[in-house]
Parts: structure tokens; C-alpha cells; sequence
């Protein structure tokens, strides 16, 4: 049987732990088993509760307060991400093997590591040897998004995660509920972009005169992908959770599984008595 993950990824501050807590409640109050493992070294609370947490294995203020290393909070957070991917046993021993679990996994903000650093991708094929189903969940803030060279930026990063990881990716738009009903309609268009009507854009017109070719060039290649668009979330609506959710699960082929389980009695083979008898019931009722 296979198990299921969604990497919650995005730069700083976009929603991840806030999204995991929101899945969380969203699949107890569905009645489903869903679990979730912080792999920021440098978180310091959380509201929701873990299965397993990088810090029992290394924490960020210890790696800054070594003498021989004396790492900043993001090179310390490097360290960190590579330490744990020369030690996945650990992870291994604590997640166990259950069948059919399904986990979210609470990664860090800093970008490079959806960007260059292998980190992210040893993790991937971890799980996958372990028989994980990896969903890349890229969350990206809807308050950074209104404009479109801050979109085209937030686009790349969701591009580069997707490209470098190699497997399915659901990008959603966080932070939707703060948004003013304007700005909510204004974003639509960036949900699922055209990048050639963006380039009509005054805002980028404005900044990219200059840089006109370079800008087009970059519209093209995300055009050619043809593949970020946008999910909006917004942690007070149910329904559009719910979406969200069945996007992922449906990337991952939740659920395919579990289908319905036969009776007892059809688990022979057709044709014998009991199966006959089965039908013979239901056919008489
Ligand atoms: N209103 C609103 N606030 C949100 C939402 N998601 C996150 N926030 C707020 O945004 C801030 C950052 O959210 P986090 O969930 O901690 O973001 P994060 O991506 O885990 O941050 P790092 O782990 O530091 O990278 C917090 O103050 C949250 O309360 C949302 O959907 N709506
Ligand atoms: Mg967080």
C-alpha cells in the first residue's frame, strides 16, 4: 500500500505552518488521518501538533552558538537541511511504517532550497523509497501577487521548485481572505495567467523598457511550461479548502487504494455458491 506526502513549500512567511494547521482541522472535521512533521529547524511554535520534529535531531541556535562554525540564521539553516539529509534514519525511525498514513511535512522558507540546493530533492527520493507518493504543495502570498512583475517573480520560484523536484506540484495563493473584494477580482487574472496579455501590463511596462527582450523572454518560457496556475486559499472558506485539497489528493491518486472493500462472501471465485447466493438475496429483496 502506498503513503502519501505533501511537501508544503514557499518562501518566508507565505502560510505554510498556517496551511498546515488549516489542513489539519479541514481533515479531522472530514474524519481523515492526516499528520504533520516540521522540518524547519528554526520554528519556535506551532499550532497544531507533530508526529516528528527536525529540532529533536538539530536545532538552528545551537548550529549559530558553535565556535567552529559560526553560521548566521541562514547558513545555519543550510547546515541544518544538510545535516538531516545525511540522516534520514532518523526520520525513518520516527514516521515507522504505517500503510495509507498521509503527512505534511512544514518545510523552511528559505528559497534556495527550492531553488539549488539538493536538499529538497534527496528528500523526494527519500520518501519515495520509503513508498511515499510526493505532492509539492508551493505556496506563494496573494499580497505580493497583485502586480505582475511581483507575480512573474512569484511564478519562477513556483517554476524552479517544480522543475528541480520532478513531481506533481498544486501552487496555491495564500492570504486570499485579506484581500479587498477590488483585489480579489484583480487577482483572478493571475490565477490562471496568460503570459502574453501580461505583457501589456503598464506596471511592466513602466519598470522594463530597458529590459523589454529579457522580460519577454522569461513570459515565453513560463508560457511554453504551460504549467503554474494557481489554486487561491483562503483558511476561513471550507469549500475552497476542500478543493484545494482534492487537487492534491487527486496528483498523489489518493483514495485509488481504497476503494470500496468487497464482502466476504466475494472474495471467492465468481460462479461459486455463496456469490450466487449474494446476488440471488439482493435480487429477492
Ligand atoms: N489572514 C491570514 N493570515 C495568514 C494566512 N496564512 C498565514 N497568515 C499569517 O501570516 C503569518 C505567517 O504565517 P506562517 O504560517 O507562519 O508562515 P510560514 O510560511 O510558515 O513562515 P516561515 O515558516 O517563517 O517561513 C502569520 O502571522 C499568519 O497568521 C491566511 O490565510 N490568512
Ligand atoms: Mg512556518
Amino acid at each position: 500500500m502506498p503513503r502519501y506526502a505533501q511537501l508544503v513549500m514557499g518562501p518566508a512567511g507565505s502560510g505554510k505552518s498556517t496551511y498546515c494547521s488549516t489542513m489539519i482541522q479541514h481533515a479531522e472535521g472530514i474524519n481523515r488521518s492526516v499528520q504533520v512533521v516540521n522540518l524547519d529547524p528554526a520554528a519556535e511554535h506551532f499550532n497544531y501538533p507533530v508526529m516528528a520534529d527536525i529540532r529533536e535531531l538539530i536545532q538552528v541556535d545551537d548550529v549559530m552558538e558553535d565556535d567552529s562554525l559560526r553560521f548566521g540564521p541562514n547558513g545555519g539553516l543550510v547546515f541544518c537541511m544538510e545535516y538531516f539529509a545525511s540522516n534520514f534514519d532518523w526520520l525513518e525511525e520516527t514516521l515507522g511504517h504505517v500503510e495509507d498514513d498521509y503527512i505534511l511535512f512544514d518545510c523552511p522558507g528559505q528559497i534556495e532550497l527550492y531553488t539549488h540546493l539538493p536538499v529538497m530533492k534527496q528528500l523526494v527520493e527519500q520518501l519515495q523509497q520509503w513508498e511515499f507518493r510526493v505532492c509539492g504543495v508551493f505556496l506563494v502570498d496573494s499580497q505580493f501577487m497583485v502586480e505582475s512583475f511581483k507575480f512573474i517573480s512569484g511564478v519562477m520560484a513556483a517554476l524552479s521548485a517544480m522543475v528541480s523536484l520532478e513531481i506533481p506540484q498544486v501552487n496555491i495563493m495564500t492570504k486570499m481572505d485579506l484581500l479587498s473584494p477590488k483585489a480579489k477580482k484583480e487577482i483572478e487574472k493571475y490565477l490562471d495567467p496568460d503570459m502574453y496579455s501580461m505583457m501589456g501590463d503598464s506596471s511592466i511596462m513602466l519598470r522594463s523598457k530597458k529590459f523589454m527582450k529579457l522580460t519577454k523572454a522569461i513570459c515565453g518560457l513560463i508560457d511554453d511550461y504551460s504549467m503554474v496556475r494557481f489554486l487561491p486559499f483562503d483558511r476561513t472558506d471550507d469549500e475552497g479548502i476542500s478543493i484545494v485539497l482534492q487537487h492534491i489528493d487527486f496528483s498523489i491518486q489518493y483514495g485509488e487504494d481504497l476503494e470500496f472493500k468487497e464482502p466476504k462472501e466475494l472474495d471467492e471465485e465468481p460462479g461459486n455458491q455463496n456469490y450466487d447466493e449474494f446476488f440471488q438475496d439482493r435480487v429477492d429483496s
